[in-house]
């Protein structure tokens, strides 16, 4: 299992410093979206050069011309892109082309889709490395979390591994540890944390090796 920090609003600056304060208990960076659309690709060229040890995830949510986007994502130095699972199979298939020229990695964002074990059975045979069960920001507040969707997506699965995300916290992180993922994203609860460290080393202690 990795932890999975989500750099979404913090200033490149403070991300580095996050980074620095995290390390043994991150093992992926994921550029967010608000941050792809508030400085492009720059914090992932910054952070790949910066962080080695550290896989760069652009979460670049792609949802159209799937193979150009990923292309852009992976020349900056990201070793896994995001790709929206409502997008066409066309998209995902370009997001998959691109990443196995440029020896990276593909993560489907499942977010908002509707038929679940119905879409992700059909991505799952695409070549994508992972599927990811995400509650979107926006519901989180009416108390949805990704655990039920999760559990659905496990069921179906064979050959891409599972991720979660969306509003993960101390408090939930055991329930989805027991259920399995490979990849626990954690972005406000640790990013907004008093002690960064500390809680990233908490989070990180609830993971399976
Ligand atoms: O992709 C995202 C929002 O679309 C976030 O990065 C993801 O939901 C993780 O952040 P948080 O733990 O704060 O929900």
């Amino acid at each position: 299992m990795k932890l999975q920090v989500a750099l979404d609003t913090l200033s490149l600056e403070e991300c580095i410093q996050l980074l620095e304060q995290t390390k043994g208990s991150v093992e992926i960076a994921e550029v967010g979206t608000p941050f792809i659309i508030e400085e492009g690709m720059v914090p992932v060229k910054e952070i790949h050069k910066r962080f080695p040890k550290v896989e760069v995830l652009a979460d670049a949510k792609i949802m159209d011309a799937g193979e150009f986007e990923a292309d852009k994502c992976f020349e900056a130095g990201a070793s896994i892109v995001t790709v929206l699972g409502v997008s066409h199979d066309e998209t995902i298939q370009g997001v998959v082309r691109s990443a196995k020229n440029h020896n990276g990695k593909v993560m489907v964002d499942m977010i908002n889709v509707h038929d679940l074990a119905t879409r992700t059975k059909e991505i799952d045979e695409m070549g994508v490395d992972y599927i990811c069960v995400h509650t979107a920001f926006d519901v989180q507040q009416s108390g949805q979390d990704p655990l039920e969707e999760l559990k659905i997506v496990n069921k179906v699965i064979n050959h891409a591994k599972s991720a979660v995300a969306g509003g993960v916290k101390l408090e939930t992180i055991q329930d989805i540890v027991n259920e399995g993922a490979e990849i626990i994203v954690v972005g406000g609860a640790i990013c907004n944390a008093k002690n960064r460290a500390k809680m990233a080393k908490e989070m990180k202690g609830y993971l399976k090796s």
